[in-house]
């Protein structure tokens, strides 16, 4: 196998690895791949090489290039790869977007949301990339000086199925056999002036780093690139693992008494998946670390403990995720008879009934009708002759935990509490079977 390999020429071995990825992907003939064409060495090769292999293939072809507007050369580049495209008879995608200089995420990984989202536009069957293997090892070691954990330190793949799919199909190659592929056709390419840049770290490990790391390890290279397909199935394995301990806890909402049964390296795990299953980044380790001790030192506190963008909440025997952002309490507003009033990020809803809901002649009777949050000494009476309960043992016996009390929606009569989003009517109020009544509901 390795004598068959030395005697094939570099650019030979790129053309090769092209078409085992297209067939290890399964594209079909009369799909469509798209190469996200920057303009650099590698989605040029990758370009030219589909090019030649789509007769064969019997796929269409075409090319998407995003304009960022971040470089003075970003028209020349969008007009070189127009240019490759024509020549090769590639049907071309320009795209434009605009980057906030001053996102918060930081200009390279706002750019890449971008050209992310614009690439997603292109009607296709396939997005192909042009990542290679020192791409590869290059993301693991950046990563893991960076402190990265099993997810971050799981690398690219070379296949990922989807709508449109995603394909790498140099992913196997050294940078080397791309580049003698790209000179052995003569083919021209653009150089990204910032990919020199030494200020920028990525650079700096590329230029500096890789090459002693090399010379020590002349190896480093692939045995990064496998480490890093190691971390990925890695990776999968907590991800089917927190699955499992998941539904063993009782699904979404999370039996606190279970989940604490687990290890605390699982509950991380779990609470990790979660959170990134909510579209979020997972927090800190040692914020886990923490939330984790907490949540053993008091194991039937009610507990909200922020993790950054999300909250752990935990509340008697449930555990749950919750959004972190603060939860604003709404102002009183006079309820008139409207069919509805907003009320924080919902609205309370009053629909007509009868023999249900609150009495209508007892609400029109009334000086005056308030929607608004809660008063200190509020108490209601759910049923005639039962006693006046208190707003905390209300709340305590409906299971809602002591920080979203201050949102519950409270119809006060004249001063009296009349009904309570989530509680109920006060038996004083509830309409009479046969009577006009009005039923409110919190819809949030
Ligand atoms: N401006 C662009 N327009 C279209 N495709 C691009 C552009 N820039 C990069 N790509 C595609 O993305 C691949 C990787 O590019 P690069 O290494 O610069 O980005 P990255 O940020 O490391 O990767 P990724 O965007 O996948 O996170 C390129 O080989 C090319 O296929």
């Amino acid at each position: 196998m390795a004598a068959t390999r030395n005697r094939t020429p570099p650019e030979a071995v790129a053309e090769e690895a092209v078409a085992g990825a297209l067939a290890a992907a399964g594209v079909a003939p009369g799909e469509t791949v798209c190469v996200a064409l920057s303009g650099g060495v590698d989605s040029t090769v990758l370009l030219h090489s589909l090019a030649r292999l789509r007769g064969r293939g019997g796929f269409t072809l075409v090319a998407a290039h995003v304009h960022h507007g971040l470089s003075a050369h970003a028209d020349a580049w969008l007009e070189a790869c127009r240019a490759a495209c024509d020549a090769l008879g590639v049907v071309f995608h320009p795209f434009r977007v605009q980057v906030r200089c001053d996102d918060p995420a930081g200009l390279e990984a706002a750019a890449r949301v971008a050209r992310h989202a614009a690439l997603a536009r292109v009607p296709c069957d396939w997005l192909a990339f042009g990542h290679h293997q020192d791409d590869q090892a290059e993301t693991l070691m950046f990563r893991l000086l960076r402190g990265a954990g099993v997810r971050g330190a799981a690398g690219m793949m070379a296949v990922e199925p989807g709508m449109p799919g995603r394909l790498r199909p140099l992913l196997g190659l050294r940078r080397a056999h791309v580049v003698a592929y790209a000179r052995a056709h003569g083919l021209t390419w653009v150089e990204d002036e910032s990919n020199a840049d030494e200020r920028f770290a990525r650079n700096l490990l590329r230029h500096r780093v890789m090459p002693v790391l090399e010379d020590a390890f002349p190896a480093a290279v692939p045995a990064l690139a496998r480490a890093s397909a190691q971390f990925r199935e890695a990776d999968v394995l907590l991800g089917e693992l927190a699955q499992l301990d998941q539904a063993a806890c009782g699904g979404a909402a999370l039996e606190r008494k279970q989940l604490l049964g687990l290890s605390d390296e699982r509950v991380r795990n779990l609470l990790r998946w979660r959170i990134r299953a909510m579209g979020l980044e997972a927090p800190a380790r040692a914020r886990l670390v923490e939330a984790v001790r907490q949540l053993r030192v008091a194991p039937e506190e009610p507990l909200r403990l922020p993790l950054g963008g999300v909250a752990c909440c935990a509340y008697r025997g449930r555990l749950w995720l919750e959004a972190e952002a603060e939860i604003p309490v709404p102002q009183a507003t006079v309820w008139h008879g409207e069919a509805e009033l907003p009320w924080g990020a919902g609205k309370v809803v009053f629909v007509e009934a009868v023999g249900e809901g609150l009495s209508r002649a007892a609400l029109e009777r009334a000086q005056e009708v308030l929607l608004g949050p809660r008063w200190a000494g509020l108490a209601l009476r759910e049923g005639a002759g039962r006693p006046r309960r208190s707003f905390k043992n209300l709340c305590q016996e409906a299971g809602i935990p002591s920080w979203l009390r201050d949102s519950l929606p409270v119809l006060r009569v004249d001063g009296a509490a009349a009904w309570v989003g989530e509680i109920g009517t006060a038996a004083e109020f509830r309409c009479a079977p046969g009577e006009p009544g009005v039923v409110p509901t919190w819809e949030h």
